[in-house]
């Protein structure tokens, strides 16, 4: 029997993909188990629910589980802070009114959108991989967004003894979902929705101070009434003078990267709703127009219009 000479080159071909692989599969499985350890110690105590019909909802199922306002408030070692996902398409409003309620319900607004844009400026070994994605609208890969979220989890806890939070842009597949479902016990989905033709347009105005941080937005939305749909008016949100020369626009707020990400959206995050709408969870809401109009019907959809913190939070 002859052998065949080794082909080293071929050989070396062949492993470095798999060792670099086998490296990220077991980052993977490390942030699956970090993220199960905090979740889980999140999920053991118990909490109260409250069934209301909520008038705003277009849910198929009228009532929904919520928790009672007063639990924000009331923390008391028995019960645990809420867990809440924002879904909904880009430029829907997510990181709006989810960064309001967490103010709030005194629990962090982790975005997995911003944890990319982070990883980004940090200009870490990700940061040419992520750049490309982003730029491109498609979908990072869940161990990545796995690992961010599961690093940022442990931050909050670790280092600011955080619990609870409200998720903006995570699940954003079935998969992602699937992973959640597996390691906690989400409270409640709300589905953020908003007429297609103002999305773009939203898209395109968003601005960000660039050395605040704050969000604003420029686009001016006036959809007149037409087939038995309701006229629509969402005025800017314009930023305060000083923040006016530092404006910044996202590198991905372009319109053909805009249009991508909601096709992507459409394709890969709206079975999201369904899993969650088939578990119970999901709560429909129809923003009716600009953020005080919204964010005061949101507060009756939610149960929270009473909530003592309410009228601070809106300001
Ligand atoms: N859960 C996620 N899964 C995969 N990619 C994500 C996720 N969250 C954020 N990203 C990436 O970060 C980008 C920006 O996210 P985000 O700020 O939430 O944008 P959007 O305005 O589209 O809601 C997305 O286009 C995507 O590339």
């Amino acid at each position: 029997m002859t052998l065949a000479p080794i082909d080293f080159q071929r050989q070396r071909q062949l492993t470095i993909p798999l060792i670099r692989f086998t490296h990220s599969l077991c980052v993977f499985y490390t942030s699956m188990a970090v993220l199960s350890r905090l979740l889980r110690a999140r999920t053991t105590t118990s909490y109260t629910i409250l069934r209301f019909s909520s008038p705003y909802s277009t849910s198929s199922s009228s009532e929904i589980g919520v928790l009672a306002p007063t639990i924000a408030s009331n923390k008391s070692s028995d019960r645990r802070n809420v867990q809440w996902v924002f879904l909904g398409c880009p430029g829907v409003g997510k990181g709006t009114y989810a960064s309001r309620l967490s103010k709030l319900l005194d629990v962090p607004h982790i975005a997995t959108g911003d944890l990319v844009r982070d990883e980004l400026s940090s200009k870490g070994p990700l940061c040419s991989q992520l750049t490309e994605i982003v730029n491109q609208g498609k979908l990072v890969p869940d161990e990545i967004i796995i690992n961010l979220l599961s690093h940022r989890l442990q931050i909050g806890e670790e280092a600011k003894g955080e619990s609870g939070f409200i998720l903006d842009g995570f699940p954003r597949t079935i998969r992602q979902a699937e992973i959640l479902e597996g390691v906690t016990n989400i409270d409640l989905v709300i589905n953020l929705k908003l007429r297609e033709e103002a999305l773009l347009a939203k898209c395109l105005g968003r601005r960000t101070c660039s050395q605040c941080g704050g969000n604003y937005n420029v686009a001016c939305i006036d959809i007149k009434a037409d087939h038995g749909n309701p006229a629509m008016y969402m005025p800017p949100l314009l930023p305060p003078p000083h923040c006016a020369s530092k404006l910044i626009t996202r590198s991905d707020d372009t319109e053909h990267v805009v249009k991508e990400r909601l096709r992507i959206y459409h394709e890969k995050s709206q079975p999201v709703e369904e899993f969650y709408r088939i578990r119970g969870k999901l709560l429909e809401f129809d923003l009716p127009g600009g953020i005080p109009e919204s964010w005061t019907k949101l507060l009756q959809a939610l149960n929270l219009d009473d909530h003592e913190d309410t009228r601070s939070a809106a300001a």
